[in-house]
């Protein structure tokens, strides 16, 4: 039988989507006030989401304590008060759209769990607007 735990965390950030290949007006066009030259910010949600077997010995998934830790680094160290377009490595050459950065966030946290672990995570850039990605 498999069990899925979860944490949410959250960070702030800011951001400017555009596709460098094209013209500002054509940002504006396509992007909108999300294209702003100057940047604008959200208050991020996340639920982190990893499934497997429970351990007979201790009956966790996963230690959730250790989940803590991970997305305390990989997550809140990594993005939390950031510019993503100027100062993440990733986003330097990759449109920091909510898609784009639940795959970074899914990636960086993949590799920090055992591989029999599955991970989903979801990213909340508005309270309304959000994304999934489970590694598919
Ligand atoms: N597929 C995507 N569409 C959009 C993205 C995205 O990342 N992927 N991003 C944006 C904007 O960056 C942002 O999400 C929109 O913010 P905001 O204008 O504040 O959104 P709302 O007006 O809808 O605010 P609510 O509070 O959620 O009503 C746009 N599109």
């Amino acid at each position: 039988m498999k069990v899925t735990v979860s944490r949410k965390a959250h960070f702030n950030a800011a951001h400017r989507l555009f596709n460098p290949k094209w013209s500002d007006e054509k940002n504006k066009t396509i992007f909108g006030k999300c294209s702003n030259l100057n940047y604008h910010g959200h208050n991020y949600e996340l639920i982190v989401s990893v499934r497997g077997e429970l351990d007979p010995e201790t009956g966790f998934v996963m230690n959730l304590d250790d989940l803590r830790k991970i997305i305390e680094v990989e997550v809140e160290e990594y993005l939390d008060h950031k510019n993503l377009n100027l100062d993440v490595e990733e986003f330097k050459t990759l449109n920091p759209t909510a898609e784009n950065i639940v795959i970074v966030i899914w990636k960086k946290i993949k590799a920090k769990l055992e591989n029999h672990l599955d991970l989903k995570v979801t990213l909340y850039e508005t309270p309304r607007n959000f994304v999934e990605f489970s590694g598919e």
